[in-house]
């Protein structure tokens, strides 16, 4: 099967060069391009690096919870497959201060109980010093016979969208600030929910035609569906389930913004044939909290717009880059 295509941006530029020509070798049914790769016999592989001064600091929450959330962003990538979560690799690194302060000792606790919560063991990793900020790199591992992919999103699908977003962003720029969130977006931050048995409930009524998770923020995202499914995305802004607690802290056009473009929130954007809308109700009796909302459609064409209330599309503003504004990277 061939790489699916990812979205712009110099992150993904980067990606591009990175996997240009690779092939996936026999017993690998899916390659790069999607939230995790996928091998013969139903399993599925992912891996995501936290880095200190990157994805959190150290006065924003314990150790505990670094490694945690680390775990809970890595799963979120088997969510988006539609994969039962079964084991971890847990990697740390940090400084030797770290290690015998303890701080490092916690951070893998912290890993193991978010992991075991989440019904995943931890059955290896690896430790190194750092010299001085801390990384956790985290390789999940997952089972599904019938994985849910970037691509198979189909002109006359809907798009649908698990819980609400924009909270963890709201929390970080509240954070990046110096002020304290307020606990619910305190904890969107630290201990996000990867959508796991929401994934599995939704994979089972048959109707999800592709799907990903959103950790850079659903106006990035977006554009990865659009381009691994050779599709166009309408996203109805009026129709989206901005955070409560971030309308609240920034008001509505500010909290938009973060629910577009923040990222972090490890909910899912799925793809689905009408059908679905006929299982809104039993998902929610099943998932009390977390609402499934439509929030736009699969179109001919690509690329992704949104539609303001009063009709008028404009393009999607840029999403969380690694590398913003730094150019082509040399060829
Ligand atoms: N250095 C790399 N070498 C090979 N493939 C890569 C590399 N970095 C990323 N990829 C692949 O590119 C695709 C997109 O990666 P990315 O990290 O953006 O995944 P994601 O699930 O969208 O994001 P996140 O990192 O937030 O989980 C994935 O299929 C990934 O395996
Ligand atoms: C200190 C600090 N500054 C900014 C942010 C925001 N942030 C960092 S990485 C990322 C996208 C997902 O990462 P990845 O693509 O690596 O999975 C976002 C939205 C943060 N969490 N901490
Ligand atoms: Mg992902």
């Amino acid at each position: 099967m061939s790489a699916a295509a990812l979205g712009p941006g110099a992150e993904f530029d980067l990606i591009r060069r990175l996997t240009d020509g690779l092939v996936a070798p026999a017993g690998v049914t899916v390659g790069t391009g999607d939230d995790g790769a996928c091998l013969e016999g139903g399993w599925v592989i992912s891996t995501d690096l936290t880095l200190e001064d990157v994805h959190f600091r150290r006065s924003w929450c314990g150790p505990e919870e670094w490694g945690g959330r680390a775990v809970r962003a890595a799963l979120s990538d088997l969510a988006a497959m539609a994969a039962r979560p079964v084991a971890i690799l847990l990697s740390l690194a940090g400084s030797a201060d770290d290690r015998a302060s303890g701080v490092l000792q916690a951070v893998g606790q912290g890993a193991r109980a978010a992991a075991e919560s989440l019904g995943a063991a931890v059955i290896g990793g690896d430790v190194t010093r750092s010299p001085a900020r801390v990384a956790i790199d985290v390789v999940v591992l997952g089972r599904t016979d019938d994985p849910l992919l970037r691509r198979g999103a189909r002109p006359g699908d809907d798009l649908w969208v698990t819980g609400h977003l924009g909270g963890a962003g709201a929390a970080v720029r509240m954070l990046l600030d110096g002020r304290r969130p307020p606990p619910p977006l305190e904890a969107r931050f630290a201990r996000p929910q990867p959508r796991l048995a929401e994934a599995l409930w939704l994979a089972d009524t048959g109707h999800l035609t592709a799907g990903l998770d959103l950790s850079d923020g659903l106006a990035g995202d977006a554009t990865h569906l659009a381009a691994a499914s050779e599709v166009g995305l309408e996203i109805d802004e009026s129709a989206l389930p901005v955070d409560p607690h971030a309308v609240e802290a920034f008001g509505a056009s500010t909290a938009l913004r973060l629910a577009l473009s923040g990222g972090e929130d490890y909910e899912l954007l799925l793809a689905a044939d009408p059908a679905l809308a006929a299982h809104r109700e039993g998902f929610g009796d099943r998932f009390p909290g977390v609402p499934l909302t439509r929030i736009g459609r699969v179109v001919a064409g690509s690329g992704v717009s949104l539609r303001a209330p009063d009709g008028e599309r404009r393009p999607a503003p840029s999403a969380f880059d690694h590398f913003p504004d730094s150019g082509s990277p040399p060829s």
